[in-house]
């Protein structure tokens, strides 16, 4: 997709035209996954991000909750490891951090939704769960890992079967209330061990787009976002 093409996909679906326009540029088991679940249409913030995310552009987005931030990101998430071909002798390729343990649970839950026809593998690795098994799942190569930012440095730090060196995609949602709870250092941290999303920050001269249809009530919020508080 050029500039312009991506320009006219964003125009279309704001003009409420379906998930239908995604045909050839997501995969057929997405899109099959999104009509069983009885979505036709792209919410405001999935139509505004959508044509951006596919082309792996980095992007911050904000809306309001329920908007359907969590498809937004999950759909091309799991479209650039498809078309990348991963399996699980490529490990992980796609990290989801979450500030909650009921969060991740929410987007593990929507994300095996998606995975119906799908064989990339998932694993949800909180803090409070038995470490064993998750370094036991880890070791297996699993494709996506939706975690909360403690228990996943400490896999970073110590599980050494933990093959994160093919990482495409670093999401970190509701980045403000993960700096709220004090996770900064810990984010920041895990960021260090990244490959990839190391090398180029999380700075906001290095996002590509910043999309904010629904902005938080006191700007300052955005003060915190990771990587921009050495501004
Ligand atoms: N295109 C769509 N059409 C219909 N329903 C949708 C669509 N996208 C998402 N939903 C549903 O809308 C609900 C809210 O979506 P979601 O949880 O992604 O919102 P959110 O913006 O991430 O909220 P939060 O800020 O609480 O994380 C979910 O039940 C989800 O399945």
């Amino acid at each position: 997709m050029t500039t312009v093409e991506t320009d006219t996909m964003t125009d279309i679906f704001l003009s409420k035209t379906d998930f239908c326009i995604l045909e050839g540029n997501v995969d057929n088991r997405l899109l099959s996954a999104l009509r069983v679940l009885g979505f036709t249409k792209p919410t405001r913030i999935q139509a505004l991000t959508l044509p951006h995310l596919l082309l792996s552009k980095d992007l911050i987005g904000a809306a309001k909750t329920g908007s359907g931030k969590t498809l937004a990101y999950l759909i091309p998430v799991l479209n650039i490891l498809i078309k990348l071909g991963f399996r699980q002798k490529h490990g992980t390729g796609s990290i989801i951090l979450a500030p909650t343990r009921e969060l991740a649970l929410q987007i593990y839950g929507q994300l095996n939704k998606l995975l119906a026809e799908v064989e990339l593998t998932c694993a949800l690795i909180v803090g409070g769960e038995k470490k064993k098994k998750e370094i036991d799942l880890l070791s297996t190569g699993v494709n996506i890992v939706v975690a909360t930012p403690g228990r996943l440095l400490d896999h970073l730090t110590n599980t050494e079967a933990f093959v994160y060196k093919n990482l495409k995609c670093l999401v970190v949602d509701e980045a403000d209330k993960l700096l709220e709870a004090g996770f900064e250092r810990c984010i920041t941290a895990i960021i260090q061990h990244l490959p990839n999303v190391a090398a180029r920050g999380l700075d906001i001269p290095a996002v590509d787009w910043i999309i904010q249809f629904d902005p938080p009530s006191d700007p300052k919020v955005f003060q915190y976002y990771p990587g921009i508080t050495k501004l």
